[in-house]
């Protein structure tokens, strides 16, 4: 029996790196046994996912190391039935905390030596163009501008240094607040007009700690999909701290609704975010989502 440790050092700030040298030295002082797999560019955690799923063996346990995407793109490449273990180490740990895992990681990983196994869901997507799975969200419009301008932000990784990566998150959400035009979307069939954000989420957090969907949660077998049209800036301006209380959805602009797939057609080319990572839905481009069962250790 052994552990398979699959690392990006370079998440959070170099946190990853931090986190492999406290749990490396534990492992080490109570001779346990491990081997590393670390990422040494960026999305390599892709190929040694795929490489470690060849060679583990039912009694070993696998341990992903990193943030969101690390995670999420170590997840799209395992086998749909292989449990895996995380220990967060990134700047948002958004699915962290979705899960209630520790972020201490000797902490976590003493969970993990207890191998509870949970069933929880994440998203799994297809439209022309993409097809995956999604351990977070999935965003269109507003959302996706959002995680695009944080994620070319030189102050992403001196936000996480501080531990305060949604603030990273809130800062570009009123910078892009004002230049996002609205769009038409079609979401199961019913058109919504001057859409502005739009996100499909399996747990509540969102943005490095937010929670968009306070009662949605990754052990249900559920999405929750919240959409807020373009209003004005003084109606957003009082949604911000509603948002902040976690009290948006009592908010008579904010639609939102909870279900086991969606599907949601937007009219004009979108910036889309899966897990932070952008994407483009051309014109009329339909994309089907629904959850997916997978087994985590902790
Ligand atoms: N050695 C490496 N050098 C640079 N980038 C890497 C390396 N290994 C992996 N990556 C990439 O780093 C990116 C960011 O990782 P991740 O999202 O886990 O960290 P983060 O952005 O700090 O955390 P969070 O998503 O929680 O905010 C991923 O796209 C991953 O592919």
């Amino acid at each position: 029996m052994k552990y398979y440790l699959l690392i990006n050092p370079t998440s959070g700030g170099n946190k990853g790196h931090k986190v492999e040298k406290t749990l490396c030295d534990f492992l080490d002082k109570n001779r346990i046994e491990y081997v590393k797999y670390i990422s040494q560019r960026p999305k390599q955690e892709k190929e040694l996912a795929r490489e470690i799923s060849k060679v583990i063996n039912k009694e070993d346990t696998l341990i992903i190391i990193g943030g969101d995407g690390t995670l999420s793109n170590a997840v799209n490449q395992l086998p749909v039935d292989l449990p895996f273990a995380y220990i967060p180490a990134g700047s948002g740990n958004d699915f962290a905390s979705s899960l209630n895992i520790s972020k201490n990681p000797i902490e976590s990983f003493k969970q993990i030596q207890k191998k509870h196994m949970e069933d929880f869901y994440i998203i799994k997507y297809d439209s022309q163009s993409l097809s995956g799975y999604a351990i977070n969200n999935i965003g269109i419009g507003l959302d996706a501008a959002i995680v695009h301008s944080t994620n070319s932000s030189s102050l992403k990784s001196i936000f996480a240094k501080l531990n305060l990566g949604g603030l990273a998150y809130l800062s570009n959400a009123i910078k892009v607040l004002f230049r996002k035009k609205p769009f038409d979307v079609k979401i199961n069939n019913n058109e919504f007009k001057n859409a502005f954000l739009l996100t499909v989420t399996t747990h509540p957090y969102f943005g490095g700690g937010f929670k968009i969907a306070p009662n949605e949660s990754s052990l249900q077998n559920s999405l929750t999909l919240v959409e807020l049209p373009r209003i004005s800036l003084v109606k957003i301006s009082k949604i911000i701290p509603q948002l902040l209380k976690g009290k948006h959805l009592d908010n008579k602009n904010v639609y939102h609704t909870t279900n086991r797939s969606f599907q949601i057609e937007t009219s004009s080319p979108q910036p889309i975010q899966i897990d932070g990572e952008m994407f483009l839905a051309t014109p009329n481009e339909t994309i089907k989502m629904e959850t997916q069962k997978r087994v985590i250790i902790k």
